[in-house]
């Protein structure tokens, strides 16, 4: 019997796995005008692309474990050891694949206007000229997977479905873990739900006989969106964001477009729960780009007495108007595809515990017992590792052994704060967003957007540091707007007014409190001056409490600031000048970001809405008079 049958999966409260009842990977038997649209499409396809076979998955357990075990012989994951970690398997991607490729990420809306000056424009008709012959034979010798899958539980009122084929087991495994996959996403489908179709390629055909590579992959890349017809094109890469099309792709990029048109807002927010001493509850979204502490917050244990925080999500949330004036918000996803470095005991200890097994891991460490190593882990590094690239590795070798960008893939049902609701179908009303980035100056801890049109202004405003999550120079400062700079499928500008306009249909005493964070402000040695991860309780405590209108703020001209007296620091190595320095607004630093604003506005040529122009020259005159 093989390792992988021994360890079953615990039950899993997110999803129900059915049996594998019929003929391991054939069609099920479904009617309907759906199911023969998409026959057609799955036929058409595969005469393009011309894969040795075609796999129509059930997500059933038989079934994930048999494509497991298929890759661990194909020397394509490494089973790691079940007395560490049960049901386990670590990824090395090749070298070159290792993040997102926003260079060769898309936007092929018939208008290049609808795509804005910050995407990647290009004409469709241009680029299936470009990408067809690519696609062309492309899974020879592969077997193409049909992958139906729902975000949001099937059938919940704000949950949309898609299909991915692709030719690769690894994409199949995670979208399995990310979001809901199985025969009855079909049954929608026949049923005439509709869907969005994703195809994807790693663009490595295999002649009669030829060895495959363990992670095969092609130099040229296309992840190209069609937000007229709603397909997402992916060449080229097996990586997360630019493989399991469901994530950034479909729930972000291609969800975005479907809720301009519906009057909802998909986002790039962790969601939580937070329960004050006194037992009542508030739900707080929170955009912070790439690798800038989404996944950490979303799995918060506050180190103040009384807090708690329920997991809900940790990278997308979509934001509906409910008729009771609220914003609604449900995570989409299934699970958490998290970054690894970074990730111990001392800084989130329920990402740890969520990694206890059943877990894919992609370009970590391995140890030499099985089990799987990552800078700040443990704060010592194991005499002995294997790299992420499969070189032998000690604490002297000079060189990260995972890489920066390395990521788990774990369902969100195993974490263990996760709200017993998570998935509730109409989601959660929201209390409070936060909008952040890693800024290491002139950016306060915390600050207060004084109503939504304000905080629509901040949002416009977010720009962060660069990290490793795509490719580019880490640290540069770059603008990233609610954190979808790379994620937004249309026009920014008018998305900052479609932001303008959902806010006008919540009722305004019960729209969400918009404040902006930083966890990275740091001292003129480069210290952090905030501990940040579980205190960050802190500034959500004061966040509440303004909310239940028991602080007070002082104004300033960027927004409302706390009274020092009232943020909670008892305990905690913050001195009376840090807290001067995390909340310290340098007047012409802010004059030349106010600058930068109106450079970054204009680049929209006219499309900006007057509200937020009307914001800009407000900051300008609170800063120049204040
Ligand atoms: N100094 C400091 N670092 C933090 C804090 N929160 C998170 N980080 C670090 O930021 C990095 C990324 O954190 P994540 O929570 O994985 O970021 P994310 O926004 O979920 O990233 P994506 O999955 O790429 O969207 C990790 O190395 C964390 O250790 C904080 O409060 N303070
Ligand atoms: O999409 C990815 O590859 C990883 C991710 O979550 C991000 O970059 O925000
Ligand atoms: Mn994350």
């Amino acid at each position: 019997m093989a390792l992988a049958d021994i360890f079953t999966r615990p039950a899993d409260p997110g999803t129900v796995r059915p049996a594998a009842s019929r003929t391991f990977g054939s069609r099920p038997p479904l009617q309907g005008e759906g199911m023969t649209a998409l026959i057609a499409w799955v036929d058409q396809i595969a005469a393009l692309t011309k894969p040795d076979r075609v796999h129509w998955v059930d997500g059933s357990r038989a079934e994930n474990d048999a494509l497991l075990r298929g890759m661990v012989d194909e020397g394509k994951l490494i089973k790691l050891n079940p007395e560490w970690r049960p049901g386990s398997y670590l990824a090395r991607s090749h070298p070159s694949d290792v993040a997102r490729t926003e260079g060769r990420t898309y936007i092929a809306s018939e208008r290049a206007e609808d795509a804005g000056p910050t995407n990647n424009w290009i004409a469709p008709s241009e680029i299936r000229e470009t990408i067809t012959p690519l696609f062309d034979g492309s899974m020879r010798g592969r077997t193409m997977y049909v992958v139906p899958f729902s975000m949001g539980t099937v059938g919940g009122p704000l949950s949309h479905i898609g299909v991915q084929v692709t030719d690769s087991g690894y994409a199949v495994a995670s979208i399995e873990i990310m979001t809901r996959v199985g025969t009855d996403v079909l049954r929608e489908i026949a049923g005439g739900a509709p869907w969005v179709k994703t195809v994807h390629s790693v663009g490595a055909p295999l002649q009669p006989g030829e060895q495959d590579a363990a992670w095969p992959c092609n130099d040229e890349k296309y992840i190209v969106h069609f937000p007229d017809t709603l397909e997402v094109w992916s060449f080229g890469s097996g990586y997360g964001g630019n493989a399991i099309l469901a994530k950034k792709c479909f729930a972000l990029r291609i969800a975005s477009v479907i809720g301009r048109d519906e009057g909802w807002l998909a986002e790039h927010m962790l969601l939580i729960r937070v329960i004050d001493p006194a037992g009542r509850a508030y739900h707080v979204a929170a955009a912070f780009p790439s690798a800038c502490g989404k996944t950490n917050l979303a799995m918060l244990r506050p180190t103040i007495p009384g807090w708690r925080v329920e997991t809900l999500g940790d990278d997308i949330a979509w934001l509906r108007p409910g008729d009771d004036g609220r914003l609604w918000a449900i995570n989409p996803e299934a699970g958490f595809f998290g970054v690894a470095p970074g990730t111990g005991e001392s800084t989130n200890v329920t990402a740890v515990e969520t990694l206890w097994g059943n877990t894919i891991f992609t370009n970590v460490a391995l140890r030499p017992d099985g089990d799987v190593w990552w800078e700040g882990l443990t704060d010592e590094a194991p005499a002995e590792l294997v790299d992420w690239e499969g070189n032998p590795w000690t604490p002297a070798s000079g060189r990260p052994a995972a890489h920066p960008n390395s990521r788990f893939t774990v369902r969100a049902a195993q974490c263990p704060q996760i709200a017993d609701d998570w998935d509730a179908p109409q989601g959660v009303p929201l209390d409070v967003i936060l909008f952040g980035g890693r800024r290491a100056t002139n950016v306060p801890l915390v600050v207060e957007a004084t109503d939504w049109t304000h905080g629509v202004f901040m949002g416009s405003n977010i720009s962060s540091e660069r990290t490793a999550a795509a490719e580019g120079t880490v640290g540069e400062l770059r603008r990233d707007p609610f954190a979808m700079l790379p994620f937004c499928g249309y026009n920014m500008a008018d998305y900052f007014g479609h932001w303008l306009k959902v806010g006008q249909k919540l009722r305004f005493d019960r729209a969400p409190r918009v404040f902006q964070v930083n966890w990275f402000r740091k001292d003129s040695d480069g210290r952090f001056l905030w501990p940040g991860f579980g205190d960050n309780a802190r500034v959500i405590d004061w966040i509440i409490r303004r909310v239940d209108g028991e602080v007070g703020a002082v104004d300033s001209p960027i927004g409302r600031l706390p009274l020092t007296a009232d943020l909670d620091v008892d305990g905690i190595d913050v001195t009376p000048s840090d807290l001067d320095d995390l909340f310290a607004i340098d007047t012409d630093s802010w004059l030349r970001e106010a600058d930068l604003t109106e450079e970054f506005y204009r680049t929209f040529e006219g499309r900006i809405p007057a509200p937020l122009w009307a914001e800009l020259e407000a900051l300008r005159y609170r800063l120049k008079h204040a």
